[in-house]
Formats: C-alpha cells, structure tokens, sequence
C-alpha cells in the first residue's frame, strides 16, 4: 500500500502531522509513505506549486493525503505560479471529479454550531462536488473594457460532465436516506439549465431516489434555516465549494470537515483518490498549533475506506473522532484551549480504546 502525503503550507504540515500519527498507530501491513512538496513551499523550492515528480508520486500511490496550500506571500504571484494551482492541478491531472464532503453533526457539540442546537440537531448531509469543471476550469482572462480592466472567467458544463457526476451522486444516496437535491442556477444560467436537464435524464436510472432542485440562493438560506432537510447535494465545483464551507459552520467548524477526491482510476485496494480536509492553508493562525485536525484525520479515514479497502479502520478513527469531539478537548475553533497536538493526543488515546 503506497501512499503520497502533500503537507503544503500553513497550517497542512500541522494538520497532517496529527493525521500521520494516526495512520502510523493503526501499524498497517506493507505500507510504505512517499512525501511530496505541494504550493508555496514547493514554488520557494522547485519554482512551480506542483513539481512533476509530486505529480508522478501521486500517480504511483494507491491514495494521497493532502493539507491545503496558500500563502498570502505568493498571491502577487501570476497564476500558474500560485500555490493554488497544485491543488486545482492534481484535480484536473488525475482525474479526480467526484468531490465528496461529509458534514454530521455531533451528539454534544450542537452549542457549537453557528445555528441554534435545535436546528443544528440532525445535520447528516453529504456534498457531492463536480471538480473538474465548472467556471475554476474555463478559460478565464484579463481585457481592456470601457470600464477599465475587465477580468473574465468562462462558465460551463457539458452533458458528459454533469452525467458522471450526477451517477456518483444518485449511487451515493442509494446508499444514505435516498434523497437527491441538485443545486443550480437554472433560473439564470446555460450552464445550470444543461446541469439541470442532464440530472433529470440520469435520475430515470436511479427510481428509487427522490429528486428534487433548488436555486443555489435558496440552498444556501435552507442550509441554515433548517440543514436537516438535506441528504445528497449535487452540485457544480464553484457552488459546492461555497455551500460546504457554509455547512461545515453549522455543524461546528471548519476543522471537523473533511473530503475524498475521486475519479475512475482503480488501485489494488480501492478506488485511487486524493483526501483533504475542506478547509486552507489559514494563514491567520499558522504556527500556533490552533489547528484543529480533526479534518485531517477524517480525511486519513475516508482514505482507508474508498482506496484501501480498509472499512474497519476507518470505523474505528471515526469513532474515536466523535468521543473527542464530544469530549472537553476542543481546539480554539470550538471554544477550547486544546493545541493541535493535544486533539491528536486525544485521538490516539481514544482509537486505542475503541474496537
Ligand atoms: N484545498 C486547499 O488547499 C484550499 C486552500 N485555500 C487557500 O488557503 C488560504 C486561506 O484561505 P481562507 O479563505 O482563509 O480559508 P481557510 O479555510 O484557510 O480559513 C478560513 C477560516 O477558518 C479557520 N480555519 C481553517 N481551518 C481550520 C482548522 N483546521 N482549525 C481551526 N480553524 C481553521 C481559519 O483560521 C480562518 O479563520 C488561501 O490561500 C486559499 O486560497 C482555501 C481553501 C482550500
Ligand atoms: C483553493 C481552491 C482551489 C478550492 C477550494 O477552496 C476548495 O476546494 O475547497
Ligand atoms: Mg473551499
């Protein structure tokens, strides 16, 4: 089992520390680690966010485990030299178009969501992301108008795109409360009013979940009116990416959330996939060991479920997660004063005590 581990920058190798001490506890057989260089650190020491030999690791490895990139140091940077541009590369480069973002709540942390607790109770959605398309992967630029410099990015989905993801959706709320709510600008966008007809032409293959739509303004005012009404969201990459950053606060933080990056290429194990927390780089409290990681090692147990083939132990990291979270350790972004390395050390106490 091989796996790539692409830290990044800011608060990624402190996330990812946490993770790595988890993924050594549960002592798996033949597992060999490969470390990459990925975004503002790998342009400071390669001149470019994504050097082809972490491109080759990642291509080489059964699953990948990344931090985040961004570095406020390089946003002056052109484009292609942007920390950013790793992440969105790997994405494109290997594959990965089905983005999968959990978000449960937690028995006992409902006075930390930013909903009131009676709302928050319940939360227990999944947000299935397109992620290799949408306006991130249009061509974009920069004109002369007659308002001065105009900055342009193109829009678009086609039929094949919006197929493939809207198949990984429905499956997977064949497997949740089968419920499929895609959300779009059908009311306003060609991109959407395709997105919208192609999810409808898939849905006949899939009987046995309820379809419904909604306009994405209204998704987001449901979503913290009440969360609990969602299962499966099926969205584009720009609208998924806003709405798990916004579910993600009503159950608690940023730091609980974490996601699986999947495309079509199959491992010995698994399905390959690039795993993640939701979250950046947070410049903001870098180097003050306030990260939670909790993300991380979420993201550590979605790796050993989809590309390891590892169910059992991805149980038991979630399980230990949940007694922590519920627990008074809690990290800055839960009201706590426990450290990054603390909520690992709590993690690593609990895993050893759960079956
Ligand atoms: N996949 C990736 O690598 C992503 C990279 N970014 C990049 O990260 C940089 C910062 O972006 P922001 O918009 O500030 O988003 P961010 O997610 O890094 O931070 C947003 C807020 O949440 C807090 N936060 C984030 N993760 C946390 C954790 N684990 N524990 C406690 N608090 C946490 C931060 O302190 C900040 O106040 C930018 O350069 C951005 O482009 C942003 C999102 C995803
Ligand atoms: C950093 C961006 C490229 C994307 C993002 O915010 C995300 O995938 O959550
Ligand atoms: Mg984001």
């Amino acid at each position: 089992m091989k796996i790539a581990i692409f830290p990044g920058d800011g608060i990624g190798p402190e996330v990812i520390a946490e993770a790595k001490r988890v993924l050594e506890a549960l002592s798996l057989p033949q597992l060999s680690l490969f470390e990459g260089d990925v975004g503002g650190i790998a342009y400071r020491r390669h001149g470019m966010p994504l050097p082809q030999e972490t491109l080759e690791m990642a291509r080489a490895a059964d699953a990948a485990l990344f931090g985040a990139v961004g570095d406020p140091a390089c946003d002056e940077l052109p484009r292609e030299h942007r920390p950013e541009q790793a992440i969105l590369s790997l994405r494109s480069e290997l594959g990965l178009f089905a983005n999968l973002r959990p978000a449960a709540g937690y028995p006992g942390l409902e006075d930390m969501s930013s909903l009131k607790p009676e709302v928050a109770r319940g939360i227990d959605l999944l947000v299935v992301r397109e992620l290799n398309g949408d306006v991130y992967f249009g061509e974009k630029g920069e004109r002369a108008g007659e308002g001065g410099r105009e900055g342009w990015d193109a829009m678009s989905y086609n039929e094949t795109e919006v197929r493939r993801i809207a198949h990984i959706g429905f499956q997977a709320a064949q497997k949740r409360r089968k419920r499929l709510t895609s959300v779009d600008k059908a009311n306003v966008l060609e991109t959407s009013r395709i997105w919208r007809e192609t999810v409808i032409e898939v849905a006949r293959e899939y009987p046995d979940v309820q379809l419904d739509h909604m306009y994405v303004d209204n998704a987001a005012m449901q979503m913290v009116r009440s969360p609990g009404q969602f299962d499966v969201i099926l969205t584009g990459n720009l609208f998924g990416d806003i709405l798990s950053d916004q579910a993600s606060a009503c159950v608690g933080s940023i730091g609980l959330l974490a996601s699986a990056s999947l495309g079509e290429r199959r491992t010995e194990f698994g399905t390959f996939g690039l795993y993640e927390p939701i979250h950046g780089s947070a410049p903001d409290i870098a180097g003050e060991g306030k990260a939670n990681p909790v993300a991380a090692i979420l993201s550590l147990a979605m790796l050993l479920r989809h590309s390891l083939g590892r169910e059992s132990d991805a149980g038991r990291i979630e399980r230990a997660v949940a007694q922590v979270v519920a627990s008074d350790v809690r990290g800055a972004d839960l009201g706590g004063t426990a450290s990054t390395g603390e909520i690992g050390d709590a993690v690593l106490g609990a895993l050893a005590a759960v079956s």
